[in-house]
């Protein structure tokens, strides 16, 4: 059996979707590893074999159905390590198959709606998979307001109206009771549009006005735990495997990796490139966004590295007017 340090398994995974939304699972057989565990149908690459050409026969053999390989398009490729093997966890949703999905190899199938996948006991690798299914591929993260906070709102509104659903709020120049109303403000024009807002580092003023928080990494090692309730979203910035080690261990929702490339805004920080980030992506189970000199069209390529997607600042700011 390889070791942890060696070479990587290549899984492929389907995501099949019914009429209603609900995803397909299936459930380990007994003597096999994670027995029992719930998991996107699919299995082990062949020797040769193009992903999509390998999980049509792996659907094939497990479910008895017929998926064209055309019909698979990449939806994200998680690099995880186990104690005793590692794998890239290259997942794909099929568009359409022929046939009804029967448990040939005498395993349970279940279809679950993806608001409920987080409840099915599932290998730990699966946890990114699920956020891609469920969470926004890319979101803004403000710019310092500046004065004019009628011009930032107005930018805020812009960011609504081109469907963002996510945005983080990065104020922090302002102190609390001048980021107060500005927060309140732009908390208001999120929930009417149904965004979800985070409030970069200020924990007491998210609670009080009942948003999400985004915490600085120099915050984690100051918090014993998950410094609001589910329901109201925590992420973390992380670096490293310290942070994101001590974010998971909080029990956040989502973190933020970086910087990938190159960026103006921390111009001194050394870049973790798509394989480090790989790296890093292999030692968590969290959902992390890559960040860094990154633009919206960068999402392909984070997801082929095991990111749920891209935030960032300048890319997506829109400009003045
Ligand atoms: N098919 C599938 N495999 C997954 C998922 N998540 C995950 O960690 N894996 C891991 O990827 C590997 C897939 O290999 P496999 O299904 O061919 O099963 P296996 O290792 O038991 O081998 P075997 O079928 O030859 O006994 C397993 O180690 C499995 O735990 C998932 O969602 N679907």
């Amino acid at each position: 059996m390889p070791g942890p340090e060696g070479r990587r398994l290549h899984v492929v995974a389907a995501v099949l979707e019914d009429a209603g939304g609900r995803v397909l699972l299936t459930r380990r057989t007994e003597g096999r590893d994670l027995a029992g565990a719930w998991e996107f149908p699919g299995g082990k690459l062949e020797n040769g074999e193009s992903p999509a050409a390998g999980l049509a026969r792996e659907l094939h053999e497990e479910l008895g159905i017929a998926v064209d390989p055309a019909d698979c398009s990449p939806l994200i490729a998680v690099p995880f390590a186990y104690a005793d093997k590692r794998i890239l966890l290259d997942v794909f949703r099929i568009a359409r198959w022929e046939g009804a999905p029967r448990g040939l190899e005498s395993q349970a199938l279940a279809w679950a709606p993806p608001e409920r996948l987080h409840r099915y006991p599932m290998p730990p690798a699966d946890r990114p998979v699920i956020a891609a299914l469920r969470q926004p591929g890319c979101y803004p993260i403000t710019p310092e307001p500046g004065d004019d906070h009628a011009a930032f709102v107005e930018r805020i509104e812009r960011l609504l109206t081109a469907g963002w659903r996510r945005i983080q709020l990065r104020a922090r120049r302002l102190d609390r009771d001048a980021l107060r109303p500005l927060a309140a403000q732009v908390a208001a024009r999120c929930r009417e549009a149904g965004a979800e807002l985070l409030l970069n580092g200020d924990i007491a003023l998210a609670r009080e006005l009942a948003l999400g928080v985004h915490l600085r990494a120099d915050q984690l090692p100051g918090l014993k735990r998950r410094p609001l309730p589910e329901g109201q979203p925590v992420a973390a910035s992380c670096h490293d495997a310290d942070e994101l080690a001590r974010a998971e261990a909080l029990g956040v929702d989502f973190a933020v990796l970086g910087p990938v490339r190159p960026t103006a805004s921390h111009p001194g920080a050394a870049p973790l490139g798509w394989d480090g980030f790989a790296a890093l992506r292999e030692r968590t189970t969290l959902p992390l966004y890559a960040l860094g000199g990154l633009r919206p069209d960068d999402i392909a390529e984070a997801r082929r590295h095991g990111a749920q997607g891209v935030a960032g600042i300048s890319a997506f700011w829109p400009p003045a007017r």
